[in-house]
């Protein structure tokens, strides 16, 4: 059986939560089950309400049952578990804590190593790695890391503040901060389409491809969070993170080793090379969009301003379209669109890479120009890669047809591609952080991001202006339109559409 044989001692600071119950429990049982965590683990679970330990376990049970219905060596991976009520504001209370994780060590020889990791809400961040540190959790023989959620600060200012909290308890290099799309089988395949094929890497640059579009729309809408996308909104929920992201893996030149700091190296140039858009000029880059009341799959969906814990005049944006330019010899005069968007008309997230059109067309109907090559990388919910060529059409003429090559992810690893959690938390017991934000990224980021939300705080936009179930406000077409492009639909775009 597989092991990291790395024991380690997990700490989960707001185990009683939405995230740990829908996506840690979940994922650390996957991995007990796939021996990818060993015997030598444990794992407590922090919260103010006052649980048993069997109730805690009964909750985890719960949860795994809920998300993946196995019960299979349940009650072997239960034994791993234990609750600590604690509230994290309280300066008292971290003494038992240290005294269970001491008493943990000892019973499943774990080495001294622990993970703490803050499933939160962010305010409590910077008080819970201060005590870890004053109260001697971190003080340990083996190592000590820091999973930290999203949101990683506001803004700018308010992220260096966070920063500055946590780096007085962990050095960066013990930081893992999560972005739960760099646990994406498709994000992280991104890396091996470009490096790992001939085919592609020549192409790559402002000489082939004409523009670079990024999707990641949703049905759903705010749910219960809309407290927290109040303050939020599409720009700091999704933008500044998982679209960046992407935007760093897409366009970053080859690392000159497949490792932590290399990668990471070459993705900080490309957040420093992005052109920083300030003042009017930013409404000629940047969309932004709310919902109104629409249907989506027959259903009638409320409008945003009407969704629970939502000002009825709110001006949060629910929807960000963008063109982002890269200053630098490979992308310059290349567009990255992005748009990301709730209760639009379908969920998915894909990638399509645009290559120009070859020089002259010598095929019938010369007026009317060829289908573009496309390069299409599918990351949710469909997982794979469509190439889109053009091919002689069958028969005496000299016709030529769009075709399709493809791969679906689903049908050749099945379709337990494993949950980014599950990905991410092996790694951060690993200590691999290739997979994480580094501090750099995350302020580069804000940087950029923080130039248009000022923006817009200080001016209005006409909200609602898109409905449920549609793709977001026209003004998202015309931001292509201007350029002499159009939004692939992405029901075209879809892998099991394939012929
Ligand atoms: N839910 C999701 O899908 C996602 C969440 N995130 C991030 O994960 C973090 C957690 O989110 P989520 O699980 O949804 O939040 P929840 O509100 O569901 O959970 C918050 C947890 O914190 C505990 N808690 C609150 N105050 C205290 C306190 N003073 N002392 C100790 N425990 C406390 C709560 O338990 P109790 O009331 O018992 O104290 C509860 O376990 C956030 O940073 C969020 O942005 C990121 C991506 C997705
Ligand atoms: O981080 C977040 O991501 C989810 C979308 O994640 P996905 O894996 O389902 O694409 C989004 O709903 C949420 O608002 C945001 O905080």
């Amino acid at each position: 059986m597989k092991q990291t044989d790395t024991p380690a001692l997990t700490i989960i600071f707001g185990a009683t939560g939405d995230l740990a119950k829908r996506k840690l429990f979940p994922s650390l049982y996957n991995l007990f089950k796939k021996g990818e965590i060993s015997n030598h683990f444990a794992c407590v679970g922090v919260a103010r309400r006052q649980w048993t330990e069997q109730q805690f376990r009964n909750h985890v049970r719960e949860s795994v049952i809920a998300a993946i219905h196995s019960n299979e060596q349940m009650e072997e991976f239960l034994s791993h578990f234990y609750y600590q009520s604690l509230d994290v504001t309280n300066t008292e209370a971290y003494i038992e804590l240290l005294q269970l994780a001491n008493q943990l060590n000892t019973k499943y020889h774990l080495n001294g190593n622990r993970m703490f990791y803050l499933a939160m809400a962010p305010e409590f961040f910077g008080t819970i790695a201060e005590h870890l540190k004053r109260d001697g959790l971190t003080d340990t023989n083996g190592f000590s890391r820091l999973v930290i959620e999203k949101p990683f600060g506001h803004d700018l200012q308010s992220a260096k503040a966070l920063n500055e909290k946590i780096r007085t308890a962990f050095r960066e290099s013990e930081i893992f901060r999560i972005d739960h799309y760099l646990g994406k089988e498709m994000v992280q395949n991104i890396e091996a389409i470009r490096f790992a094929n001939a085919l592609f890497e020549p192409l790559w640059n402002s000489r082939y491809i004409s523009n670079v579009q990024i999707t990641t729309s949703e049905t759903l809408g705010v749910e219960e969070r809309g407290r927290y996308y109040e303050k939020n909104g599409a720009l700091r929920d999704m933008v500044q993170n998982h679209v960046l992201q992407m935007v760093a893996l897409l366009a970053m030149e080859p690392p000159i080793k497949l490792t932590t700091d290399e990668i990471r190296s070459e993705k900080v140039k490309v957040l420093r090379a992005m052109r920083r858009i300030e003042g009017q000029n930013i409404q000629h880059f940047f969309v932004r969009g709310q919902y109104g009341a629409g249907k989506i799959n027959q259903e009638q969906q409320i409008s945003y301003r009407e969704e629970h814990n939502v000002d009825p005049e709110s001006d949060t944006e629910t929807f960000v379209a963008g063109k982002i330019l890269i200053d630098n010899f490979r992308w310059a005069g290349v567009p990255f669109y992005i748009r990301t968007g709730k209760r639009l008309a379908k969920k998915s997230t894909k990638i399509v890479i645009q290559f120009k059109d070859i020089p002259m067309n010598l095929y019938y109907q010369t007026d009317q120009p060829l289908t573009p090559n496309l390069l299409v990388i599918h990351i949710q919910p469909d997982e794979g890669i469509t190439l889109y060529l053009n091919a002689k059409r069958v028969g005496p003429y000299l016709d030529r047809t769009p075709v399709k090559l493809s791969f679906s992810n689903n049908r050749f690893n099945g379709i337990n591609t494993p949950e980014a959690y599950e990905k991410l938390l092996y790694d951060a017991l690993r200590g691999d952080a290739t997979n994480f934000t580094h501090w750099d990224e995350v302020a580069l980021s804000w940087n950029f991001i923080d130039a248009i939300s000022h923006h817009w705080a200080e001016t209005t936009e006409k909200f609602p202006n898109y409905e449920a179930g549609s793709m977001g406000p026209k003004q998202a077409d015309q931001l292509l339109e201007q350029d002499g492009f159009f939004w692939w639909p992405i029901d075209y775009l879809d892998v099991d559409e394939c012929k």
